[in-house]
């Protein structure tokens, strides 16, 4: 029998609202994030998934609302500080330095977790302490065997293997991935999903995600936005079968469930990527 899923909340956002000037991207949104799960925001070009996914990781504030992790109220907490309590976006500590080597780049990953304000600097010989660790992370991901390569010259699906890598070594309970498929060919989409998929054992994993066949496969749970709003949630079946989330994507009317659930498998990428301006 498979294990039951836990109803525990992880991350709860209470009326999140974000209003650049008059117009307002996200409104009033109230998403609920369960333990263990692989949580997905999907939704059509400018629905606001990004703004969500910034203010929840902390890139932007709101203007209303709060953001509660494990219960605690992280709304006004900053992204080093929130990362240090579990909640870990992909890529925020520039995850990749190209020059440097696979292993480099994981063992200072590894060192930031456990020595964050101290020993920045230390010789080869106390950082090789750190290589089990290393190589554990690096097994995870798929890499080992290319520890001594230059991480500026692995391919692009290699490179998202070591930026998962140096995000797990920062231990999260919480993992945030911002289109982690984007610019990916087929076969590294498939690899990179197996990835996403074992990293999500033991952790809950929130995306922002446009390609939908993989969503469909790897998701438990899907909230669709819509001109910034929650506009349906459930699992992908429930999801592509809502009329209205037909109608968002396609804008094609009322269709029935079996016609919803191939159009929108068969409109992979249906958005373009993110193009949000960082707050300073
Ligand atoms: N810094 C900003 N200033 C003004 N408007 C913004 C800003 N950032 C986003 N927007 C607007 O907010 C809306 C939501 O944008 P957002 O990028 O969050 O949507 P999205 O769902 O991620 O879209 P896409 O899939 O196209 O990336 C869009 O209309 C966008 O133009």
């Amino acid at each position: 029998m498979l294990p039951t899923k836990s109803d525990e909340i992880v991350l709860k956002t209470v009326g999140l609202t974000k209003e650049f000037g008059t117009f307002c991207a996200v409104k009033d949104v109230n998403l609920q994030v369960r333990k263990g799960d692989i949580h997905a925001l999907i939704g059509p070009n400018g629905a606001g998934k990004t703004t969500c996914f910034h203010l929840i990781t902390k890139f932007l504030s709101p203007t209303h609302g709060k953001i509660l992790f494990k219960d605690q109220d992280i709304t006004h907490k900053r992204a080093p500080e929130v990362a240090r309590q579990g909640l870990v976006r992909s890529f925020q500590i520039s995850a990749v330095f190209p020059e440097m080597s696979v292993q480099e780049n994981v063992r200072i990953a590894v060192q930031r977790r456990r020595e964050p304000l101290k020993h920045s600097f230390r010789s080869d010989l106390s950082l090789s302490t750190l290589n089990e660790r290393c190589d554990e992370l690096l097994e995870e991901v798929g890499l080992t065997g290319f520890e001594n390569s230059k991480a500026g010259g692995l391919s692009y699906g290699r490179k998202r293997a070591l930026e998962l890598a140096t995000t797990l070594a920062l231990q999260p309970e919480l993992l945030l991935l911002d289109e982690p498929l984007a610019g990916l060919g087929q076969e590294d989409i498939h690899r990179v999903a197996g990835l996403i998929r074992k990293a999500a054992i033991g952790r809950t994993v929130l995306m922002v995600e446009h390609n939908l066949s993989v969503v469909a496969t790897l998701c438990d749970r899907i909230t669709v936005l819509a001109r910034g709003e929650i506009l349906s949630e459930g699992d992908y079946k429930h999801v592509s079968s809502d009329p209205r989330v037909v109608e968002a994507y396609i804008g094609g009317g009322k269709r029935n469930a079996s016609t919803c659930t191939e159009s929108v498998a068969a409109n992979d990428n249906l958005s373009t990527p993110a193009r949000i301006e960082q707050e300073a």
